[in-house]
């Protein structure tokens, strides 16, 4: 990357603070852009979802698998229930989404309560063993099947048994071209007579964009973080019999000496068990940060104080840096030793995330803008207008403090609570042009094939080699932002 016209700037930058211009380019589509992550990991999108406990579950981690980024489960998730949930998304499918599925005599109402579980907008009822997986569609429930329907009255009742059913082979074409035909949303696939999973029209073109990220064997990709408390080595061990495919080792301050102890166990526990797996470290924001933590073992470096949208820490401690800044500085570093980073929040536009590429991140990890979202771990609710939403919080608020000590008496819970630096309870709202994860990650990854396109990329290397960009006034910023409504 370079700054226009050499005007290197003596103060530090948010991703608002600059703009990119376009630059004569030879590539003629944005489809010829390849998004494929430059952190080692190789994912298909540089795209991670933070280790955030009211958004990455494995939910999330399936569907966003499925489009080819990651996920990335909680520290403050007991290691078993990490386990089950790594486990459940190496299982899914790694091109039809999970079902959600209902017996034929369940009522309505609970059938309908289940809905905003996935984006699908459908409800498959089945019969057979669902314990072994062995289960048969017999009919599929939408929303506008129950209207004026008791809640009281069971499926089988209201449902349609002449549902659009494809086999596992069919191409997205084929998929997207049946639905059209049979006026239907959502495809069935069964192999066998046996149910696999679902397809709606937007999965079929989705599809044939995206490609999954998966690991040696064919299965879905996932990582998952460790804290730097507690028994590191024991967790990391029992992550990696699990098949994480990434560590994540995460604390506020990431440049302290108990996280390169830290990584000290997780690096020793890692080469002896899967020296392919990368570890990630952080958070850290300097040069500096990043040479202690490759030196104690860190692959990817995760470079963020302080921007993300849950965060206090830059109003409580004064400490913290502009994003676009860190990450440019830590790329750099990180590059010159052979590693890479992850840029790590603040994103609220695919601008963002494109600003982030071009300073030289390897992948950009999002958390809040993913909370309002049907994927998300959180239960769905409504305002009093009608909008829906979900409950998010930080990863260092009073509320996840208390939740990641209960095993501690209550004085020390107490106290731990006092060091807050992060928001208890925020209402993050479902987009309703985009309420899924997928609908988001389509909106990024236009933009940002978008982006590499204006700078004559056609990788993300060469993107961050190529990108030009200037440093603009907030009157500068405003004047990019759409007006829904006349002035
Ligand atoms: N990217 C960011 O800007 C930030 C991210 N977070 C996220 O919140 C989550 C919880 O992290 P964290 O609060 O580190 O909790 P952890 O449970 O990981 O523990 C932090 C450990 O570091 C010690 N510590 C020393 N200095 C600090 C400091 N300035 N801030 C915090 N801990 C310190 C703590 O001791 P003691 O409690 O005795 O001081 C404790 O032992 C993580 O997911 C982290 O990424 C949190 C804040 C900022
Ligand atoms: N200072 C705090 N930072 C937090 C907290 N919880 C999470 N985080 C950091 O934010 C990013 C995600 O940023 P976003 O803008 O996409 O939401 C996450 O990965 C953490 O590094 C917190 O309580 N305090």
């Amino acid at each position: 990357m370079r700054f226009l016209k050499g005007n290197v700037p003596h103060h530090d930058l948010t991703y608002n603070d600059v703009f990119m211009v376009p630059s004569r380019s030879g590539v003629s589509s944005r489809l010829d852009v390849d998004l494929t992550s430059t952190d080692g990991l190789a994912t298909p999108l540089p795209l991670v979802v933070a280790n955030m406990t009211a958004i990455s579950g494995r939910r999330m981690a399936e569907t966003v698998a499925r489009r080819g980024g990651i996920a990335i489960i909680p520290q403050d998730i007991p290691t078993g229930i990490v386990a089950e949930s790594i486990e459940k998304v190496k299982r899914a499918h790694t091109v039809f989404d999970t079902p959600i599925m209902v017996r034929p005599d369940t009522t309505l109402g609970e059938a309908m309560s289940l809905l905003p579980k996935r984006a699908h907008g459908m409800v498959v009822v089945v019969e057979g063993d669902r314990k072994s997986g062995h289960v048969s569609p017999v009919g599929i429930v939408t929303p506008a099947d129950v209207i004026d329907e008791d809640r009281f009255a069971q499926v089988h009742e209201v449902m349609i048994r002449d549902f659009a059913q494809v086999a596992t082979d069919a191409s997205p074409r084929e998929i997207f071209d049946l639905l059209t035909a049979q006026h239907q949303e959502c495809a069935v696939a069964v192999e066998d007579g046996r149910l696999v999973g679902v397809m709606t029209r937007k999965g079929a073109l989705r599809s044939a964009l995206y490609n999954p990220a998966t690991d040696a064997s064919g299965a879905l990709r996932v990582g998952a973080a460790v804290g730097i408390n507690g028994d590191v080595a024991g967790r990391t061990e029992r992550l990696l019999e699990g098949r994480t495919d990434v560590l994540v080792v995460d604390t506020a301050h990431g440049h302290q000496e108990k996280m390169i102890e830290a990584l000290g166990h997780v690096r020793r526990v890692r080469d002896a068990m899967a020296p392919d797996v990368r570890i990630v470290a952080g958070n850290v924001v300097t040069a500096e940060g990043v040479n202690d933590l490759i030196e104690a073992g860190a692959d990817v470096l995760k470079v963020g104080v302080g921007p993300g949208a849950m965060c206090t820490t830059r109003m409580q401690t004064a400490v913290g840096r502009p994003q676009f800044s860190a990450v440019l500085e830590c790329a750099e570093a990180a590059t010159a030793a052979g590693k890479s980073v992850w840029a790590d929040g603040g994103v609220r536009h695919p601008r963002d995330v494109a600003l982030a590429l071009a300073a030289g991140a390897g992948s950009v990890m999002i958390g809040s803008w993913f909370a309002g979202t049907h994927e998300s771990t959180g239960a769905l609710y409504t305002d009093p207008q009608g909008r829906m939403y979900k409950e998010s919080f930080g990863m260092a608020s009073a509320r996840a403090v208390r939740m990641r000590t209960r095993d501690q008496s209550g004085f020390d819970r107490a106290r731990a609570g006092l060091f807050e630096e992060g928001i208890s309870s925020s209402k993050m709202f479902l987009d309703p042009e985009r309420p899924g994860v997928e609908d988001l990650i389509d909106f990024i990854v236009s933009g940002v094939r978008s982006s590499c396109t204006y700078a004559g990329a056609r990788t993300l290397s060469e993107f961050a080699e190529l990108a030009t960009v200037g440093i603009q006034s907030p009157s500068g910023y405003e004047e990019g932002r759409p007006l829904h409504a006349s002035w």
